[in-house]
């Protein structure tokens, strides 16, 4: 992500079939201006063979499969995934800094010579997750902001290129984590009212302002009546 180039805006490719997928793609526009996030939905049904065929093509591709395992049984993961042709994948943080430096050695272990190595984020607290399940349901005492701070300097340290976190949390992240991080952000929502799963949400501007390196959005594309238009919308609006 070098500062000259557009921000990416990755289309969360939630669909249930291969037909789905197309449709959605035909109205996405060229394959080489557009970022898309392939998810465990997609990925469940149709498999490593879709990825490899979409990088083919030049799409610029997030793989999020949210590894959380041990230690071993992530590397070996991260060492498959890097041979699919994508630039970047994911890990829960809360798997420790031996599963995400574990994770970043299986990648780099697994991706052919002369391809660049897939950048890992490390998805910290879910944008679905409210302060009051953070401190009911996962017994955390700290606020919501600097439970994710901990998380960040915990997986940079492990050797993480990034974290996927809200809009909300990326501007203090800037500050107390450093500006030489990804911070990707979900959460993205066209107005400030929402009545669906997502808790910490902003619209593309705000996550521009904060400072997001990319976002990521579904729902509001991918459920558009015109999702093209929607999407160059948000690119415009983000960039
Ligand atoms: O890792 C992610 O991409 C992710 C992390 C997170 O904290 N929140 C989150 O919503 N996501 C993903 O981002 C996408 C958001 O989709 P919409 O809510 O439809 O915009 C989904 O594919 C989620 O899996």
């Amino acid at each position: 992500m070098e500062e000259k180039m557009a921000k990416p805006v990755f289309v969360a490719l939630d669909v249930a079939s291969k037909e789905e997928l197309d449709n959605l793609l035909a109205q996405l526009g060229d394959p080489k201006e557009t970022s898309i996030k392939i998810g465990m939905e997609l990925f469940y049904h149709l498999g490593g063979e879709i990825v490899v065929d979409l990088a083919k093509k030049g799409y610029n591709i997030f793989l999020d499969l949210k590894m959380h395992d041990i230690p071993n049984t992530v590397y070996n993961g991260a060492k498959q995934i890097a041979s699919l042709g994508i630039k970047y994948t994911t890990v829960h943080a809360l798997g420790g800094s031996e599963m995400i430096y574990a994770a970043k050695t299986g990648l780099v272990a697994g991706t052919p010579i002369g391809q660049p190595v897939p950048k890992l984020l490390a998805v910290t607290e879910l944008t679905s997750i409210s302060d009051e399940i953070l401190k009911n349901e996962q017994h955390c005492d700290l606020p919501m902001n600097e439970q994710v701070i901990s998380l960040a300097k915990m997986a940079k340290k492990a050797g993480a290129d990034g974290v996927i976190c809200s809009p909300l949390e990326v501007k203090t992240l800037h500050e107390k984590v450093g500006d030489n991080f990804l911070y990707v952000t979900p959460g993205i929502r066209l107005q400030q009212n929402t009545d669906d799963d997502q808790s910490r949400i902003a619209t593309p501007a705000q996550a521009k302002i904060w400072g997001s390196s990319a976002i990521v959005v579904g729902r509001p594309i991918t459920q558009a009546e015109d999702p093209q238009a929607v999407y160059d919308m948000i690119k415009k609006e983000f960039n």
